[in-house]
């Protein structure tokens, strides 16, 4: 704890009652108006605390607020945090034990480009068309079952590689897939986005079954076993222990081209999901919930969107919200576009009633009725306005304190430092990164202080908040919270729930030895560090054609192109070349991509479609070389 003692700030047992309702935001004048001292007294107080270039016209938020009453030692009354994404959570019914029932698994197939994920799904999903209806034609909706040619059980597979929904979903550390499938070429073993995948996988806890592809290339079973061994070794290299190889992972051979083994592949999710026992409720009176997995607008039809659903059972007529928007379900449709009048866990449906288009990777929660869905959806809105305003009285703050440090400086001098901040995009000096450092004893305190301090380069520096000993207090980590300090840890065995698994999400490090720490610190120093980019094309496309048509008065052209390799999607970033790939004639976006009059979230190699950019860019010309690229991080280091 700092020492703060500006007469308001000594510390007693007895908690003060506050005598007004803490608001949202409130000026450092008003605040010491509120609580009787001088506005010099809570400055220099605020000082104390971390806060950098305070003036009395600095605006606080809510929390900041409530952090200074704390050490006022004003009793602070609680309440629990709403913010966008947790609103809808008391919404949830908690699940009933009794009625969980077996469900199909959710699966999601990852791996390197052009190592037969597409191609996979593609056989699965002919397959699953062929059995139950025959002649039948699938449509694309974002997830489809199939029902394994053995046992007769039901797999739902998301049904684009590395699906939208499912990246969202992890980015928010919510799993919408049970198995991942990591698909390995037997000709290539691991490649970049095999390590990707594996990190993934890893990340999210998901359960992991790996497929070998292209097996068919490897006629001969020496050949095959050859082939096998290295990618078995460079799997364990990567922590994967297969079967084969001692570990508890599930390993299969397989051909999406011939369909060899591919019973074995289905067979394999089918009896790890029976280990998993993968249950959800679905009773009568069971609220449903989902994700949205793809949503678009149709021509003449409205706003659509797949539902993929946890749990209950969705029907015609039920109200769903989900973010800014809701749904009477009208009418529900599945991949075989067959109306269907339910959907259990599990099943994806195309929905279709929705007030706005919701997002992918959203979750979907059902009400009783339209008043609640458009009384929660409100709260959300004047949540999303208050973070906006919390996120403008930030850059409030910031302007402030940038004119009152440009005011200390005159004339040429002061216009040089706004060219540089112009030029370089960056204040003076290296970014600080705060650490926290709590250690068993005085001693270990000082020598993890040494051995950090001088950590960092011309870019980030290691920037110490204090040290003390003994576990983390609740004023440690409201220090943390306001000066986004990282709280390290050392030869602190025993660290209580509260600490660890703190309100606040501050990151809680413990070491015991010293090497380990000073490597940690030093990688929080490098993701500190300016992010670079560098371009990866990840498919390119031949302009071949270039169409006209009329919309209203205006002509649009419309390049029609055929994808030579990789998978394209809309809003992806492309160049445009022409007769030389140094010859750059375009940058920017994908703003439509159509096959035929179809809009269409993704096509591949091969395939045909036809494509508008963003900024009205129409100066495109047959024989033109269009890439799709990725903005890939390039690895930086102190
Ligand atoms: N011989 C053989 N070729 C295959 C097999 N699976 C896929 N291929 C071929 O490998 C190429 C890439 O397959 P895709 O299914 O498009 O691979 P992908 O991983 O989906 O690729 P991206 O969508 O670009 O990431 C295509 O030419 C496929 O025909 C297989 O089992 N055997």
């Amino acid at each position: 704890m700092i020492a703060l003692g500006q007469g308001t700030m000594q510390k007693s047992n007895k908690l003060k009652e506050l005598n007004f309702t803490i608001p949202n935001f409130i000026s450092v004048t008003n605040l010491a108006n509120l609580l009787n001292c001088r506005i010099q007294t809570l400055i220099n107080d605020l000082a104390k605390l971390g806060f950098k270039d305070i003036s009395n016209d600095y605006i606080l938020t809510k929390e900041y607020t409530e952090l200074i009453l704390q050490e006022y030692n004003y009793h602070i009354p609680e309440t629990v945090v709403q913010d966008c994404q947790n609103i809808y959570d008391e919404l949830k019914q908690s699940s009933n034990p009794k009625a969980l029932k077996r469900r199909p698994p959710i699966v999601t197939i990852l791996g390197h480009v052009d190592h037969g994920k597409t191609t996979i799904i593609d056989y699965l999903r002919n397959s699953s068309v062929v059995k139950q209806e025959h002649g039948g034609i699938t449509q694309h909706i974002g997830a489809f079952q199939v029902t394994t040619p053995v046992t007769k059980q039901k797999i739902t597979f998301l049904d684009t590689p590395g699906h939208a929904a499912f990246l969202k979903m992890r980015e928010r550390g919510a799993n919408i897939t049970d198995i991942i499938v990591l698909v390995i070429s037997m000709e290539d073993s691991i490649k970049p986005q095999t390590v990707e995948a594996i990190k993934h996988i890893k990340n999210s806890g998901n359960e992991l079954i790996v497929a070998i592809t292209k097996i068919d290339k490897f006629p001969r079973l020496e050949d095959r076993k050859k082939k096998l061994t290295k990618i078995i070794n460079d799997l364990m290299q990567h922590g994967i222990m297969v079967e084969d190889n001692g570990g508890d992972i599930q390993l299969v051979q397989i051909s999406a081209k011939t369909g060899e083994n591919m019973e074995n592949l289905e067979e394999s999710i089918v009896s790890l999901s029976e280990i998993m026992d993968i249950r959800s409720e679905n009773l009568p009176s069971t609220m449903v919930q989902g994700w949205i997995v793809e949503s678009k607008i149709k021509n003449k039809v409205g706003n659509i969107a797949t539902v993929l659903i946890k749990k209950g059972a969705l029907k015609k007529g039920d109200i769903l919200l989900c973010g800014n928007t809701y749904c009477r379900v009208k009418n529900m449709t599945n991949n075989n576009n067959k109306p269907v009048t339910q959907a259990l866990p599990a099943e994806a449906v195309e929905v279709l009633g929705w007030k706005d288009l919701p997002n992918v990777g959203d979750e979907i929660i059902q009400v009783k009725n339209e008043a609640v869905a458009k009384k929660y959806i409100n709260k959300r809105i004047a949540l999303l306005e208050l973070e906006n305003k919390v996120k403008s009285v930030e850059q409030y703050n910031e302007n402030r304190a940038m004119e009152l440090h440009n005011t200390v400086l005159t004339g040429q001098d002061k216009l040089e430092v706004n060219e540089l901040n112009k030029e370089n995009n960056i204040n003076s000096g290296p970014k600080e990164v705060n650490f926290i450092i709590k250690t068993d004893v005085s001693g270990s305190a000082e020598a993890v202080k040494e051995s950090i301090e001088h950590l960092g380069n011309d870019e980030v520096k290691c920037n110490i908040i204090s040290t003390s000993v003994g576990v983390p207090t609740e004023g440690d980590l409201k220090m943390a919270n306001l000066t986004s300090s990282t709280i390290i840890c050392f030869n602190l065995d025993k660290l209580p729930n509260e600490v660890i698994n703190n309100k606040f999400n501050i990151p809680i490090k413990r070491y015991n030895v010293i090497y380990k720490l000073i490597e940690d610190v030093i990688d929080i120093l490098v993701k500190n560090m300016k992010q670079i980019f560098e371009k990866k094309i990840i498919a390119t496309l031949e302009l071949r054609e270039v169409f006209e048509y009329r919309l209203k008065k205006k002509i649009i052209k419309i390049a029609g192109c055929k994808v030579s390799n990789g998978e394209v999607k809309r809003n992806a970033k492309v160049q445009i070349t022409r007769n030389s790939d140094d010859n750059i004639i375009y940058e920017g976006q994908i703003q439509t991509l159509k096959h035929g009059k179809d809009e269409i979230a993704t096509t591949n190699k091969g395939h045909e479609c036809g494509i508008t950019f963003t900024n009205n860019f129409e100066n495109f010309q047959a024989g033109d070389k269009i890439s799709v690229y990725e903005l890939v991080e390039v690895a930086r280091h102190l």
